[in-house]
């Protein structure tokens, strides 16, 4: 297969133009999450699966279609979501479904691979050996076709009476299973048991799936150390767990790799170690952000919108870091908030990885990468902040995702609908605002084009989604980036 734009992936950046993309529509796993398993499968509370599809998914995926392959849907629009056509073309394994190689569906790969017997055999075997199934529901298994397969897989079920394993709902946010770093791709380690199988499947589909054939040698995988085997009880500090989240393109060559609830030290070192061996990357820079579930990732704490505009979560800003200590007391008593004594940032660069660069705050971080990488005026740069800075609203937006943004291009977001305060931020610095139900009207209407929205913070519903506590970032994984 030769590499063209349909098989060609890169990415290089967190705000060029996006235009391949992976994401995985809500399964019907998402709809078999029970209360007392909402916590352990990482959801906040259950989901309505009808409105979390039609009423906010799916906005989501015209959205995509109409700024990576607009063909597949312009002029569509009214029969495409006619209700006698029962959103069969947001079904994957429908006749009907649009069948994007910009909006590329991880089911669709899923049940591509699993044609070929052998590969159907591997991964089979491996999903019942870590869900403990037994030999006969093994061998049940091989007898169902890819699409039927891919659906188990996924959801845990095949006809919805019976559940063979658990679901695995998080795959929504297609960001945690791996990170494509120019023409690399990161597979991560999951921390949490419920991801586990993501991981696992996003694995054969990366070496097996003939999209990323030319990619198969530049895939980059961390292991455990033996110290984690050889200590007591698998030693859960010492396991090597790195997630996507975690893990930023900002320019061609600099990366940004984030310590966290699900990123520890020892993955994020064999990552640095690893890309600046293979030469991916010179420069990276390691962001150890407080242990919390509220910040799970980097990316929930920040984003970049363009160039020279990031949104972050205040608690991070220099006025709040360095805020306490302009008082003489706090000061002399060396009294500073608790964030601030647990965020360290350390920068490396390849040629001289034993010379380490430190900032104090990571709004120092987001306005040296604007400065120093995109040649950006430092008078320019804006951090745009959760909540708009306001108390509670801070804390309540950034959990539900205000520091989350997904950039289709140079300064257009979206972002969901409900946080008030930081859509209030957007629009005091000059940002347009738009619900997508608008946009989508005058992109059909043809009054817009996709290429032609400037500083834009595109609005999506939101009620059901942010209860699996993720945005758009974490539910994209860009494959081709401008
Ligand atoms: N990159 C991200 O921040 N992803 C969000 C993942 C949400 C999911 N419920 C989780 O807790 O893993």
């Amino acid at each position: 297969m030769t590499l063209s734009a349909d098989n060609r992936i890169n990415v290089s950046s967190e705000v060029g133009k996006l235009r391949k993309v992976l994401i995985h529509s809500p399964d019907s796993g998402l709809g078999k999450v029970v209360p007392s398993k909402a916590q352990d499968w990482l959801f906040e509370d259950i989901v309505h699966l009808n409105t979390i599809r039609a009423n906010e998914y799916d906005y989501y995926v015209k959205l995509l279609l109409y700024f990576l392959d607009e063909t597949k849907i312009k002029g569509r629009l009214t029969q495409i979501d006619a209700p006698a056509h029962y959103r069969n073309f947001y079904k994957p394994d429908h006749p009907d479904f649009y069948h994007s190689q910009q909006v590329v569906e991880l089911q669709v790969l899923l049940m591509d691979i699993l044609e070929d017997r052998a590969i159907k055999n591997q991964l089979v075997a491996s999903v019942c050996a870590i869900e403990a199934c037994s030999y006969e529901v093994q061998r049940r298994l091989m007898e169902y076709s890819p699409a039927v397969l891919a659906r188990v897989f996924f959801s845990g079920t095949s006809d919805e009476s019976e559940l063979i394993f658990p679901p695995i709902p998080n795959f929504i946010f297609t960001r945690d299973i791996g990170i494509v770093i120019n023409d690399h791709i990161l597979l991560n380690k999951p921390r949490k048991e419920a991801r586990k199988r993501e991981a696992l499947i996003a694995k054969y589909i990366f070496f097996h799936h003939p999209l990323f054939a030319h990619y198969r040698d530049n895939i980059i995988e961390l292991t455990d150390t033996q110290h984690h085997f050889l200590l007591p009880n698998d030693s859960e500090t010492e396991k090597v767990t790195l997630e996507g989240g975690d893990v930023m393109v900002v320019s061609k060559n600099h990366v940004l790799i984030g310590i966290s609830e699900r990123t520890n030290s020892e993955a994020a070192a064999q990552a640095v170690k690893k890309l600046f061996e293979k030469n991916v990357v010179d420069k990276i820079t390691v962001i150890k952000i407080p242990n919390k579930r509220d910040y799970m990732h980097i990316d929930t704490v920040f984003t970049q919108v363009k160039d020279e505009v990031w949104v972050m979560l205040g608690v991070f800003s220099n006025k709040h870091m360095k805020g306490l200590q302009t008082d003489e007391v706090h000061r002399v008593l060396g009294v500073q908030p608790r964030t601030a004594q647990e965020l360290q940032i350390f920068q490396f660069r390849k040629e001289d990885p034993a010379t380490t660069r430190f900032f104090a705050s990571l709004e120092d971080l987001l306005i040296d990468i604007s400065v120093v990488d995109f040649g950006c005026d430092p008078e320019h740069v804006r951090i745009l902040l959760s909540g708009n800075n306001q108390f509670p609203y801070d804390a309540r937006e950034q959990w539900t995702d205000s520091c989350n943004l997904l950039a289709l291009g140079n300064g257009v977001v979206l972002g969901y609908d409900r946080n008030d305060k930081t859509i209030e931020a957007f629009r005091e610095t000059g940002f347009s605002v738009m619900d997508v139900t608008e946009l989508l009207v005058q992109l059909e209407e043809g009054s817009i084009r996709a290429n032609e929205l400037k500083d834009t913070l595109v609005l999506m519903p939101s009620a059901e989604l942010s209860r699996a506590r993720g945005g758009f970032h974490c539910m994209s994984m860009p494959l081709l980036r401008d």
